[in-house]
């Protein structure tokens, strides 16, 4: 798909603010010519013709004013001709000093010479128009930039290197592949005899696609958790040891910890990086009933932000057990997904360790203790593995929009299989099929929807 572009567009490419050096970038058909009115190559005197530069090799001189002749800056500016470049087209970097006045200026240079200030992520947009990289390899791009953690960073490299584009790609073909063979068996029965059968069409969509499609948005719930983060909330009766705990984890001491039962009273909510994972972790009042009228407005918070969690640290006293005011809770929190840890283990030699009760239905159970910081490792493993953000295979995760376009194929992929078993003539599946199609290529970005690009570069920061 290559979509031509009349203008030319320019921008700052490095961060706002003062450093060594900064960089601004143009890229169109008027990016040389604009270059060129603006250079003076080192010993030359007057401006530079496109011959001065040789392509992807930097050339040292100055920028100038051409209305004041006003020597602006000594840079060292790069041509790279298209096709090969970053967008496709002719791109020009000038590498100047850092100043953020002096960068400004140049730029102002480079649109007064007819050069567009560029929107936000549009060199980006431009070279996947070009056809120099996929939807997928665009959004690794953001990602990249955004990343705030490591394995946000790595996710944004694999997803840059194509990683998912090729594994979609693999997929769609084959379903293309399956649409085809589908409809010349509906348009011509006689001549092409049995290309595909009843029997291979539903091993092909039950055994390979709708499992590739199943990992593929289970994958993308572990991508929006490391982009978006997790809410985990750490609750429990009085006393059990939460605050200790949100210490623990947090390495420092931010909640108030004594030995009176109903010390916090607050949600006390910090931002933690878990193996990668962004989390928001709250602690809350231990829940019991309170005369108390402010304690009690704290236990309703802390019940509030049970409802809110995407995960709870339910916390239970290892002398005490499962008591009748920690199976209360457990009711309460069980319609979120929970992990129990069993605080104080010091007090309790482990052959004494007690057993949940069996309704418990818990992700995972950790024995701790908060006080010497002990199984605090293995709960933060724990809590990354559940959040499917440890295991390097999971290195490139779909994002939101990946994984709604995958739910979409899922759900035509399901169709195709129960109309199957209902015996659905086959022009009617391969409506179903087709679909399916179309929902891997929104995510490649082969459907052109303007709107749709629009919103993904909208994001972008702008000289990207
Ligand atoms: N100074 C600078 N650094 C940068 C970029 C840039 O545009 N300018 N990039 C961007 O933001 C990234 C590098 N990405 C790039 C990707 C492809 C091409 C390119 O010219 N590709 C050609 C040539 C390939 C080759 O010689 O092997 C091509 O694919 O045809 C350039 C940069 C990161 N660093
Ligand atoms: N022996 C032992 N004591 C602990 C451990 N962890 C916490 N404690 C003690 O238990 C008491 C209560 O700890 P907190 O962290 O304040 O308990 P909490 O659950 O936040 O209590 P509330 O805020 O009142 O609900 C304090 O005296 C802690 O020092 C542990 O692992 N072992
Ligand atoms: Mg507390």
């Amino acid at each position: 798909m290559i979509v031509e572009h009349t203008d030319t567009i320019a921008a700052i490419a490095t961060p706002p603010g003062a450093g060594g050096i900064g960089i601004v970038r143009i890229s169109g058909p008027e990016s040389i010519a604009i270059l060129c009115r603006l250079f003076r190559k080192k010993g030359m005197c007057g401006p530079a013709g496109p011959a001065d530069f040789a392509s992807r090799r930097l050339t040292l001189g100055l920028i100038c004013d051409p209305v004041s002749g006003e020597e602006m800056d000594e840079v060292l500016a790069v041509v790279m001709s298209a096709p090969a470049s970053f967008t496709g087209e002719d791109v020009v970097e000038i590498h100047a000093h850092g100043g953020p006045y002096l960068i400004r200026s140049l730029l102002g240079l480079v649109v007064a010479q007819g050069a567009r200030p560029a929107d936000p992520g549009e060199f980006t947009r431009r070279a996947f128009l070009a056809g120099r990289m996929d939807l997928t390899q665009a959004e690794g791009v953001m990602d990249l930039i955004a990343a705030r953690t490591n394995a946000a960073r790595r996710m944004g490299s694999a997803l840059l290197c194509g990683e998912l584009g090729s594994e979609v790609r693999r997929l769609r073909e084959n379903l293309l592949d399956l649409a085809t063979r589908m409809a010349a068996e509906i348009d011509f029965p006689e001549d092409v005899g049995e290309l595909v059968d009843t029997t291979v069409l539903f091993r092909e969509v039950v055994e390979d696609y709708l499992p590739s499609l199943e990992s593929l948005i289970h994958r993308g719930e572990a991508g929006i958790r490391l982009r978006e983060g997790i809410r985990l909330v750490i609750a429990g009766v009085p006393n059990v040891g939460k605050s200790s705990l949100m210490n623990c984890l947090l390495d420092r001491e931010r909640s108030i910890v004594t030995d009176i039962p109903g010390t916090t009273r607050d949600l006390v909510e910090e931002s933690l990086n878990l193996s990668g994972l962004p989390v928001i972790l709250t602690d809350t009042a231990g829940i019991r009933d309170s005369e108390d009228p402010v304690e009690s407005i704290g236990v309703e918070r802390a019940r509030a932000s049970i409802l809110n969690a995407d995960r709870v640290l339910l916390v239970l006293d290892a002398g005490r057990g499962a008591d009748e005011g920690s199976c209360a809770l457990e009711k309460e929190v069980a319609s979120c997904p929970y992990v129990v840890v069993v605080n104080k283990k010091d007090l309790v030699e482990d052959s004494r360790r007690f057993s949940l009760p069996p309704s418990w239905q818990p992700e995972a159970r950790v024995d701790i203790c908060a006080r010497t910081g002990e199984g605090v490792d293995t709960l933060r493993k724990v809590l990354a593995d559940l959040a499917g953000v440890s295991s390097p295979e999971h290195a490139v995760l779909p994002n939101l929009r990946h994984t709604r376009a995958f739910e979409k194929a899922r759900d035509a992929l399901v169709r195709v299989r129960e109309g199957l078993g209902a015996g659905y003539f086959w022009d009617l599946l391969s409506v179903d099929v087709d679909d399916a199609v179309r929902e891997l290529g929104t995510v490649l970005g082969e459907v052109s929807d303007p709107d749709l690009l629009d919103r993904i570069f909208s994001d972008f920061c702008i000289g990207k």
